[in-house]
C-alpha cells in the first residue's frame, strides 16, 4: 500500500552524490548525503569552504544530476529544473533598468508574459512585509545592498514557490544588516511558510534561524551531522544570549574545527 503523502518527508535524498571529474582518481564532490526535509521546515546546512553546500542545493533544485543516489520532492524524482523551486544568491542581480516593484514582478513577466492586478496586489503586501514599501518606485541602484538582498528575497516568494533555497543569501552583506534581514527572513517565512534550504558560512547564523543545521565534512562532503535546534519561536536577539544556543553553536564549531575529535 502506498505510503500516506502526510507521513512522506518533503524533500528527501537517498545516497546522494555527485562527481564533476569521471577520473575515479579524483574524489566526488559530494557522497552518500542521506537527508528527510519536512514540509514548511527550515533547515541551514554548513560546511568548510568547497565541501559541497551549493553541489548539493544545485541538486535539490534540479540544476544538476547526482552521480549517485536520488532525490525525491514529495516522492516525485527530481530530473530537471522545477517550478516550484525559488533560488536567493549571495547577489540578487536586479535589472538595473527595471524599478524595485518591476524587479520583483520581472519574474511573472518572463514566465507568463503578463502579470494581474493581483500580482501586483500581492508583490505590494510582500514589499510591504519586507519593509520596502517606501521603496517600491526606486531604482536598484538608490537601494542599500541589505535592501536589494530583501528585493531579491521578495522576488522569489512572489513567484510562491514550495522550496525555497537559499545559497549564501547574506554573505555580501555588513554584520548588522545581516542579523536583522535575517529575522525579516524568520517574519517572512512564519507569515507565507515554505521548506528552506538555506547554506551559510556563520555557524551563528544558521543556529538562529534553522530547525536542524545539517554540518557537512570536508571534501568529499558526507553529512557529519544533523543538529536539532530546539530554541523556541520566534527567534530573536535574545536568542543569542541563550545558553543552549552557545552549546550548538559549539557543537558545530567542533566539527568544523576539529572534525577529529568530535
Ligand atoms: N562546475 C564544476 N566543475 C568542477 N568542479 C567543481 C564545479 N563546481 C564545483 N566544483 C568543485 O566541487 C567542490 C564542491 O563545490 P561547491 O561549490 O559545491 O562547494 P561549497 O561548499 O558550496 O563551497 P563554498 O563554501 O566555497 O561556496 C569544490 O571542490 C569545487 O571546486
Amino acid at each position: 500500500m502506498a505510503e500516506p503523502a502526510v507521513n512522506r518527508s518533503f524533500v528527501k535524498l537517498a545516497g546522494v552524490g555527485h562527481r564533476y571529474d569521471p577520473n575515479p582518481a579524483i574524489p566526488p564532490a559530494v557522497t552518500g548525503i542521506d537527508l528527510d526535509i519536512h514540509r514548511h521546515e527550515f533547515v541551514a546546512v554548513v560546511g568548510p569552504s568547497g565541501c559541497g553546500k551549493s553541489t548539493l542545493l544545485r541538486m535539490i533544485a534540479g540544476l544538476l544530476k547526482p552521480s549517485e543516489g536520488r532525490v525525491t520532492v514529495f516522492g516525485r524524482a527530481v530530473d530537471g529544473p522545477r517550478d516550484d523551486v525559488g533560488i536567493v544568491f549571495q547577489k540578487p542581480t536586479l535589472l538595473p533598468w527595471l524599478n524595485v516593484r518591476k524587479n520583483v514582478l520581472f519574474p511573472l513577466r518572463h514566465k507568463y508574459g503578463r502579470y494581474n492586478r493581483e500580482d501586483e496586489a500581492r508583490a505590494d503586501a510582500l514589499l510591504a512585509m519586507a519593509g520596502l514599501e517606501a521603496f517600491a518606485r526606486k531604482m536598484p541602484d538608490e537601494l542599500s545592498g541589505g535592501m536589494q538582498q530583501r528585493v531579491g528575497i521578495v522576488r522569489a516568494l512572489l513567484l510562491n514557490p514550495d522550496i525555497l533555497l537559499m545559497d549564501e543569501p547574506f554573505s555580501a552583506l555588513d554584520a548588522m544588516t545581516r542579523e536583522q534581514i535575517g529575522f525579516d527572513l524568520l517574519s517572512l517565512w512564519q507569515e507565507q511558510p515554505k521548506t528552506v534550504l538555506f547554506i551559510t558560512h556563520s555557524i551563528a547564523e544558521a543556529v538562529l534561524l534553522a530547525d536542524r543545521v545539517l554540518v557537512m565534512s570536508r571534501r568529499p562532503g558526507t553529512v557529519l551531522d544533523l543538529i536539532d535546534v530546539d530554541l523556541p519561536r520566534p527567534r530573536t536577539t535574545h536568542t543569542i544570549s541563550d545558553a543552549r544556543f552557545g552549546e550548538l553553536t559549539d557543537r558545530i564549531r567542533k566539527h568544523i574545527y576539529e572534525p577529529d575529535a568530535a
